[in-house]
C-alpha cells in the first residue's frame, strides 16, 4: 500500500522562538490559516509559534517587486493561522535554513518579507545571524511614553508605541512577574490606537543597556522571544535612557534578554537596528498529508 507523498518540512528556533520551515520555491501550497494552526498545534501537529515557507520572490504575488534585491521570500504566518509583516527571529531561521540547504552562502544574504528587503549576515557554520531589521516608526511624545496603556493581571502601564514593520507596545514594569500567567491578550487603550492588534512587551532593566522582556505575540501568545520586540525594547529603552543615535551620531547596543536566550540589538546614527542572535535547525522530515490535506 502506498500512501500520498507527504510535504518536506525543517524545524528551527532562535532563542526558543520556535518555527515549522517549509519549501516551497515555486508557492504550490495552499496554506490556508487553518492548516497553519494545525501544523503548529504542540500536541496533535509539529508545535512551532509560527511557520515561515520559503518561497522564491519571482513566485509570490506578495513578493515579486523584490524579487530583483531577494531571491528568497519569507511568508511569515502565526501559530494562530494569522498573517504577519515580519518576523525577527523568523528571518534569522531562514537565512540559516538558506545558508544550510545551499541556498546562500555565508556572508550577507538578501530576504523578501512582507515588510520589506531585510538583509541577513550569516556567520560561518551558521548558527549566529546578524539582521539589519529596518528603522523603528516611533513617535516622541514629550514625557517618553505615549497615551497608552496595557493592563493586565490587575496591573496598568503606560506603554511606548514602536513600529518594525509590526506593531508593539513597550511597557516598563518593576518585576515580569507582574504581568502574570499571560494566558490571555493583554488589554491595550485605547483600541483604536492598534487596529491591526499588537505585540505587548514587558520589560525590566538588568543594568547598563542591558534589559530583560516577556512577551505577549499576536497570533502566538506567551512566546520564549519576539526579535522584533527586542527591536522595539531597545529602541524603548534607549530613549528612556536618553540615547537616540540619529542625534548623537554614535551607535547604541543593548543587552536584550529573553526567556529563550540573549539578542545583541545596536541602533545605528542612520536610523537601522542590527539583531544579532543565534539560528538553529533541529529536525527534519514529512508531514503526514493528514496535517496538510
Ligand atoms: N516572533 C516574531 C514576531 C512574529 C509576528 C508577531 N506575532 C506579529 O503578529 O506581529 C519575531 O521574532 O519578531
Amino acid at each position: 500500500m502506498t500512501s500520498a507523498p507527504g510535504v518536506p518540512f525543517l524545524k528551527g528556533h532562535g532563542t526558543e522562538n520556535d518555527f515549522v520551515i517549509i519549501p516551497d520555491p515555486d508557492g504550490l501550497l495552499d496554506l490556508t490559516p487553518e492548516a497553519v494552526a494545525r501544523l503548529c498545534d504542540r500536541r496533535a501537529g509539529i508545535g512551532g509559534d509560527g511557520v515561515l515557507r520559503v518561497v522564491r520572490s519571482a513566485a509570490h504575488p506578495e513578493a515579486k517587486d523584490m524579487a530583483d534585491e531577494a531571491e528568497w521570500f519569507m511568508d511569515y504566518r502565526n501559530s494562530d493561522g494569522s498573517i504577519a509583516e515580519m518576523c525577527g527571529n523568523g528571518a534569522r531561521v531562514f537565512a540559516r535554513h538558506l545558508e544550510r540547504a545551499g541556498l546562500a552562502r555565508p556572508g550577507e544574504v538578501a530576504i523578501a518579507t512582507r515588510a520589506g528587503v531585510r538583509k541577513a549576515h550569516i556567520a560561518e557554520g551558521g548558527g549566529h545571524v546578524t539582521i539589519a531589521m529596518g528603522a523603528a516608526q516611533l513617535t516622541e511624545p514629550d514625557d517618553g511614553m505615549d497615551e497608552i496603556t496595557v493592563s493586565v493581571a490587575g496591573h496598568t502601564w503606560p506603554v511606548r508605541k514602536v513600529g518594525m514593520g509590526n506593531p508593539h507596545a513597550v511597557a516598563f514594569v518593576s518585576d515580569l512577574a507582574d504581568a502574570g500567567r499571560l494566558l490571555e491578550a493583554p488589554t491595550v487603550r485605547p483600541a483604536a490606537a492598534y487596529p491591526d492588534g499588537v505585540n505587548v512587551e514587558f520589560v525590566v532593566s538588568r543594568g547598563p543597556r542591558h534589559v530583560a522582556l516577556r512577551v505577549h505575540e499576536r497570533g502566538a501568545g506567551e512566546t520564549r522571544s519576539c526579535g522584533t520586540g527586542a527591536c522595539a525594547v531597545m529602541v524603548a529603552a534607549a530613549r528612556r535612557d536618553g540615547a537616540d543615535p540619529r542625534r548623537d551620531g554614535a551607535s547604541v547596543t543593548y543587552t536584550v534578554d529573553v526567556p529563550g536566550g540573549r539578542l545583541e540589538i545596536t541602533e545605528r546614527p542612520d536610523g537601522e537596528i542590527e539583531m544579532a542572535g543565534p539560528a538553529v535547525i533541529v529536525a527534519e522530515g514529512t508531514i503526514d498529508p493528514a496535517l496538510l490535506p
